[in-house]
């Protein structure tokens, strides 16, 4: 436990908190062995046999739930448990309760394949492996050692009857068939992007009455292994009294990939009203239909935009384009219409009709032009804003706070002209480490919008605007560091979303963040193979 504690603390330093991949080896369990017994009863010393079955080795099962945001609370290895021992008098092993394994909506689960060094060998395989260099007696020995049960001091003698031998091929050949069926069932893939949603399925109309209602555990992963079987079922005409059962059979072994797929690479995070959908609107070029308004909770969904940069740089990104309101603009955009229409049937006004239009966004036409070659793109998400006590569920409350897990780094938006900018700050961050520890430090950027309505008749204004940036900028130097151990603070960078300015610089920053997330989450892939190398032996 306390070592557990030590690694995750180093994991932290090293900025891994949240772990996107994930090697899973999965077992599921081992059947029960079956049971030799025979039936006693008073005036009856020789009653029939009577040992009981074993019960089936616990299956494992993925379920996705929206409850999870990482994958740092899946298991490496996942053992299911396994099933109950036959007893005498025909008791049967109990079943294993199933084993699940519960990962975040977004996960996508591949199967390792055979020649993956990093999958694990599986219970066969390293039977096999023991049975090496043995000498044919031995290795049957070893082999039906783990077949069979026998009848305290039975042992030789069961081995020289016809009748054994012959389970013994049959037991033989259903291993081989069992075997066969899990090989050829062909690799696990799947999308788990939708929560299974009623964890308990209604009973099929035509079943008989009586059954048990199917539960819905999720996705089978691997197959518990059957239990053995129980003295009586090896009965026979020449042999009356078996005294042999057979052992529960392995369960199936499997090695997992899961991968939690990244909902953008950036993500915003601000008060209401600080102008984040604006700023999202700014930076993909308007191409990102997001609601702005003057008044908090404009948004309310999470929207999702593109960045693209292009071999000259970011596309889209016009200095000084505005982006208004958007009901705003849209009456102005009718408004142009209209004007336009009036002003061609009239042959008058062009002079106010071309001032007007420079005005008027072309929002809704679309920027993207593809003949421009792509170098680099990332996506960027607007996210309702965030109020204090919001980890306690106030105001949206923090449902949207799990889709902001899922990003690469997070960018604080700040708005300049209110009193302090700072404590907006503070209190965004305390929120987010009280919803999740250690979730502020994926931050990388402060921007502080609406610079441009400081200063903006000169004077006394330009330098207020100045202090006020001068004391956000010594508020983050003091309270927020990076945690990468150099020592680096998160960026400030003024800007005005509205008026498309400085945001160049925006998106430079962003580019550099972005890169190096994803570099670390493939440095963390080949590390984690590594890792499983040498520390997977047990
Ligand atoms: N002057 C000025 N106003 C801005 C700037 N950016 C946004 N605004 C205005 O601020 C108001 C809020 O903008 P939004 O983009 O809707 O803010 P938001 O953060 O998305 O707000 P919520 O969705 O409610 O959380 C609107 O009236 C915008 O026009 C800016 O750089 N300068
Ligand atoms: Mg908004």
């Amino acid at each position: 436990m306390r070592r557990r504690r030590k690694t995750d603390a180093k994991r932290r330093q090293r900025g891994e908190t949240f772990m996107d991949q994930r090697i899973v080896h999965v077992r599921a369990g081992v059947g029960g062995d079956g049971c030799v017994a025979f039936h006693r009863e008073k005036w009856k010393p020789m009653g029939p046999p009577s040992g009981g079955n074993g019960g089936a080795g616990s299956s494992v099962y993925l379920l996705p739930t929206p409850h999870l945001t990482t994958l740092s609370s899946v298991r490496r290895i996942v053992k299911g448990a396994p099933g109950g021992t036959g007893g005498g008098t025909w008791r049967n092993g109990k079943d294993a309760e199933p084993t699940i394994i519960r990962v975040p909506l977004g996960t996508v689960v591949r199967q390792l394949p055979f020649d993956d060094p990093r999958r694990a060998k599986d219970a066969w395989e390293r039977f096999e492996e023991r049975l090496e260099g043995l000498d044919p007696e031995e290795r049957l020995k070893k082999i039906r050692e783990r077949r069979w049960v026998h009848y305290p001091g039975f042992e030789d003698d069961n081995l020289q009857r016809e009748t054994f031998k012959e389970a013994d091929r049959m037991l033989a050949a259903e291993e081989r068939a069992i075997r066969m069926r899990r090989l050829r069932r062909g690799l696990i893939h799947l999308d788990l992007d939708k929560a299974v949603e009623t964890p308990e399925t209604e009973r099929d109309a035509d079943a008989p009455l009586g059954l048990p209602r199917t539960k819905n555990w999720g996705y089978l992963i691997a197959e518990g292994g059957a239990g053995g079987l129980g003295n009586p079922h090896f009965l026979s005409k020449t042999n009356r009294s078996p005294k042999t059962a057979s052992r529960g059979m392995d369960g199936e072994w499997v090695s997992l990939e899961l991968e939690l797929k990244i909902l953008a690479d950036v993500a915003l995070v601000g008060m209401p009203n600080a102008g984040k959908s604006t700023l999202v609107r700014a930076l993909t070029g308007g191409r990102v239909k997001s609601e702005v308004a003057g008044w908090a909770f404009t948004t309310l969904n999470r929207v999702v935009g593109v960045v693209r940069i292009g071999p000259n740089g970011w596309v889209g990104g016009e200095e000084g384009k505005v982006y208004d309101e958007t009901a705003l603009e849209q009456g102005r955009l009718r408004e142009g219409m209209d004007v336009r229409g009036y002003v061609d049937g009239e042959g008058e006004n062009s002079a106010s009709d071309a001032s007007h239009q420079e005005q008027v966004p072309d929002s809704d036409r679309p920027s993207y032009d593809s003949t421009i070659g792509e170098k680099f793109r990332f996506t960027i998400t607007d996210n309702p804003g965030l109020i204090e006590h919001a980890s306690e569920n106030k105001g949206l409350g923090h449902s949207f706070l799990r889709s902001i897990e899922r990003s690469h780094a997070l960018v604080y938006v700040v708005d300049l002209s209110c009193d302090a900018p700072w404590e907006e700050l503070r209190v965004l961050r305390d929120e987010l480490e009280k919803y999740r520890e250690g979730m502020s430090g994926k931050a990388r950027m402060i921007i502080a919008n609406k610079a441009d309505l400081l200063g903006a008749d000169g004077g006394e204004d330009v330098e207020e605007a100045r202090r006020k940036l001068a004391r956000l900028e010594d508020f983050v130097k003091t309270e927020m560091r990076l945690e990468d151990g150099e020592g680096r603070t998160l960026d400030v960078v003024p800007v005005s979303a509205k008026y498309s300015m400085n945001l160049r610089k925006v998106v430079d920053l962003m580019v550099g963040y972005v890169e190096e997330a994803r570099s670390k989450v493939a440095l963390q892939e080949d590390n984690e193979s590594s890792l499983l190398q040498d520390g997977f032996e047990d």
